[in-house]
């Protein structure tokens, strides 16, 4: 057995920072998970999990989540599957469900969420693939932008309305301050066992 590379293991040719999917949901879905806003509670978006204050630093958003419920069992499933398939492609990563319920995001004027990783110490370590998906028409709101911190570089994702974005939770990422109008999306996680 060699202790230096190669260790005879797999690697992964298709890995990449992250992916993005067109038109996963059609305007009409939209609208029905959009609708899901006003039966929910909200909440002021905590930094990590439930117990912490928040952090007007790092970020400021409202969140509802999506209850697992059967009338919202065809959103998880359209999000699960599409990150399955993504991690058997790229990513190769133990997988065994959400991590949490989906979270609804609702960033108002001057809202935001700071350069900042999925992944930490404690519960968040399960985290395996972050998912966002862009639940408003890009002409709702200026700012905004969902972007990735990758070697010094900034990527932007696209607006559209129905497009999913998913990475490993392990990638730094933000969204921009809203200048104008209302950006809303979905967040949610897929986890697993810890890195190994
Ligand atoms: O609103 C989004 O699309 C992403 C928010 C985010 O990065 C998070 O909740 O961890
Ligand atoms: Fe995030």
């Amino acid at each position: 057995m060699s202790i230096v590379f190669p260790f005879g293991q797999r690697t992964l040719p298709n890995f990449s920072q992250y992916a993005f999917y067109s038109n996963v949901f059609t305007a009409e879905e939209i609208d029905n998970i959009r609708a899901l806003w006003d039966q929910e509670e909200h909440f002021d978006a905590t930094v990590s999990g439930e117990g912490k204050s928040t952090d007007d630093e790092l970020r400021r958003t409202k969140l509802a989540f999506i209850p697992d419920s059967q009338a919202n069992a065809w959103v998880y499933e359209r999000l699960g599957r599409l990150g399955i398939e993504c991690n058997n492609e790229r990513y190769g990563f133990d997988l065994l469900g959400f991590h949490h319920q989906l979270q609804l995001a609702r960033y108002g004027a001057q809202d935001f969420f700071d350069w900042h990783l999925d992944f930490g110490a404690g519960e968040i370590s399960q985290r395996k693939l972050s998912i966002s998906v862009q639940l408003s028409d890009p002409d709702e709101y200026e700012g905004g932008d969902f972007q990735f911190m990758i070697n010094q570089k900034v990527h932007t994702m696209p607006r559209e309305k129905g497009t999913v974005i998913i990475f490993p939770s392990f990638i730094l990422h933000r969204v921009t301050p809203i200048t104008k109008g209302v950006r809303q999306s979905i967040v949610a996680w897929l986890g697993g066992p810890p890195y190994r």
